[in-house]
């Protein structure tokens, strides 16, 4: 993970500007995800008014942190099945199919989260992965992400 760029920043200008992910909406999360070993990883910090109950993280948003892990996974996932770098083409782009999220245990607010992606399957266009949200090192949220390559028609 050290000096690796995150896969978000190889995405060019005109789709980066993603809630969850793009790094040009300032509104946004800036979701970056990395690889570690064979897993992906990322970090985020709620804000203290991601709240939902007092003391304890808005699901909205940890289902977003998920969708955007798990769409930036299915990318990193793409280039390692060709033996590609990201800044090399064409592109992997991917789009949110399928998003599922199992809240298992509330989620504290005020400490840094961990999500890690595990790669299930990279088939054709499509891209499954498995993320967990931790804190205090502490699974609380597990997530299934189908992801999709964009189709040239969603792109004006
Ligand atoms: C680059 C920056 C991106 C940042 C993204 C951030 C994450 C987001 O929030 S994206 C926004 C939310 N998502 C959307 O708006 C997507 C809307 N949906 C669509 O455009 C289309 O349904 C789309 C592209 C997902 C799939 O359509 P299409 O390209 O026709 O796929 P299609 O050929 O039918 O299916 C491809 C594969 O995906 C599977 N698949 C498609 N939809 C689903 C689904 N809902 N559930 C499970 N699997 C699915 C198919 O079964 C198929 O699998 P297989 O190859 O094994 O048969």
């Amino acid at each position: 993970m050290k000096n690796q760029k995150p896969i978000q920043d190889y995405y060019p200008d005109e789709l980066s500007y993603c809630y969850g992910c793009g790094r040009n909406n300032e509104y946004g999360h800036h979701i970056k995800s990395y690889w570690d070993g064979d897993e992906t990883v990322s970090h985020f910090t709620p804000k203290e008014y991601h709240i939902a109950i007092p003391g304890y993280v808005y699901g909205g948003l940890l289902a977003s942190l998920i969708d955007c892990h798990g769409t930036g996974s299915a990318a990193l996932a793409a280039y390692k099945a060709e033996n590609r770098q990201p800044d090399t083409l064409p592109a992997f782009r991917f789009v949110t199919a399928s998003l599922q999220v199992d809240f298992l245990k509330p989620t504290p607010l005020g400490v840094e989260l961990e999500l890690r992606g595990k790669i299930v399957e990279v088939k054709g266009r499509k891209v499954i992965t498995e993320i967990t949200v931790s804190a205090n090192g502490e699974i609380t949220v597990k997530g299934k992400v189908v992801a999709v390559q964009v189709p040239e028609t969603f792109l004006k």
